[in-house]
């Protein structure tokens, strides 16, 4: 269904906020899913903030993801990706965008069980193929054959993936309507109704 909210500004959302109360919403998924991208335009719809974990851990870091690959490897980078994430759990209600491998720590995945609704933006082979090699800025895929490596994660990941409390089928269509998929999917999951362009309201 393609139907965009009737106020982009958040108001007709007051009920979802509601059910939502201190908790995040947590996107998870592959590279390229547009964890990043969508969270940005769901935080805008709901008029609530947003933060992405990469771009809190560069900040904090003061350095890029692909430096601290290089200079510290993907070990370090996971222990600083799970602690930046448990503390910005603390600051729901907002948008959290995660980086597509912290979702498979298990403790980062407790934590976001207790603070935040998970939503995974599931994407087919293709589409991530396309998204990614669009920019160099992914280390685990600095690969001869990033296909294969996707295809890989995916195998590993989609399992664990599929935990999260909402799976968004995601695709190669306009940001906003996608972002009002993930609106209207977390309407579903509490039990609220949903708000269609016209203003008419769905049960
Ligand atoms: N629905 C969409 N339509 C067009 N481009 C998109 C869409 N979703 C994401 N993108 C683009 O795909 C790329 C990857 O998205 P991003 O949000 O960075 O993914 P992730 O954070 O999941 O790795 C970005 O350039 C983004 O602008
Ligand atoms: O899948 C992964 O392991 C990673 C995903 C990246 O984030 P995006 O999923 O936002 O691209 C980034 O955290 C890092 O390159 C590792
Ligand atoms: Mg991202």
């Amino acid at each position: 269904m393609n139907a965009l909210p009737a106020n982009p500004q958040g108001e007709g959302h007051a009920e979802l906020l509601e059910r939502l109360g201190e908790r995040s919403i947590v996107f998870v998924g592959l590279m390229g899913a547009g964890k990043t991208a969508i969270g940005r335009k769901v935080a805008a719809m709901l008029a609530l903030p947003f933060i992405d974990s990469d771009q809190e851990i560069e900040s904090v870091s003061r350095m890029t993801v692909p430096e601290l690959f290089e200079r510290y490897g993907e070990t370090e980078f996971r222990a600083l990706e799970q602690r930046v994430i448990l503390r910005l759990l603390e600051n729901g209600p907002q948008v959290l965008s995660t980086g597509g491998g912290a979702f498979m720590n298990a403790q980062t995945r407790e934590a976001i069980a207790g603070h935040g609704v998970s939503v995974w933006l599931k994407a087919e082979l293709d589409l991530l193929m396309e998204r990614v090699s669009k920019k160099q800025n992914r280390p685990l895929l600095k690969n001869p054959d990033p296909r294969a490596v996707l295809e890989r994660l995916m195998a590993e990941r989609y399992p664990v993936y599929a935990t999260s409390n909402i799976t968004v089928p995601t695709r190669d269509d306009r940001k906003e309507v996608i972002a009002a998929e993930v609106v209207n999917a977390l309407c579903g999951h509490f039990g609220v109704a949903e708000i269609v362009p016209n203003g008419e309201v769905r049960p």
